[in-house]
């Protein structure tokens, strides 16, 4: 008999007050990638976002990301399809040392107004490993095929 471990790392969420009554971030299938994240904006006043305008986007919770891991806020491609919104920023970044509420940047690159509601799933997030170099100045950099090369040095 094989026992599974559950080597996933945990996330833990604290609720805020604007959070109370939505559902917590999911992944919406078995093998996503990103959980989905909900608008918490307020029931009674949902959120119209313009054309060309953009609005910080409140989640209701602190994501206590596990240390050497990060959250990359995405956007969600059926929104970025059919209402052009997407997130300014992406992947927007949540640092493992972050204890404020995660908001979604969101701008309208549509033609129409885009109304976020209540537990609307607005954007999605990563947890994604990530590390910190030791930063160290040289004099010359090291010799490659490249060299200076970029922005299309390669062609299309
Ligand atoms: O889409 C995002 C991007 C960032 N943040 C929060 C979490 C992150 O840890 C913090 C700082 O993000 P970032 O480093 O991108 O912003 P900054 O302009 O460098 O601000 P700071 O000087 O506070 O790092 O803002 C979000 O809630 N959502
Ligand atoms: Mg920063």
């Amino acid at each position: 008999m094989t026992i599974h471990h559950d080597t996933r790392p945990t996330l833990n969420l604290i609720r805020l007050a604007n959070g109370e009554g939505l559902d917590l971030p999911a992944y919406e299938s078995k093998g996503a990638a990103g959980m989905d994240l909900r608008a918490a904006v307020d029931e009674a006043a949902p959120l119209t976002l313009l054309p060309g305008k953009r609005a910080l986007v409140p989640t209701g919770f602190i994501f206590e990301i596990p240390e050497g891991f990060e959250g990359q806020v995405r956007p969600r491609s059926g929104l970025a399809f059919k209402n052009g919104i997407t997130c300014l920023n992406t992947p927007g970044t949540v640092d493992s040392d972050y204890r404020g509420e995660v908001k979604v940047l969101l701008i309208n690159l549509g033609e129409e107004a885009f109304v976020i509601s209540r537990g609307m799933r607005i954007a999605q997030m990563v947890i994604a490993p990530v590390t910190q170099a030791r930063v160290a100045e040289i004099t010359e950099a090291s010799e490659t095929m490249r060299g200076a090369g970029g922005f299309g040095s390669t062609g299309v």
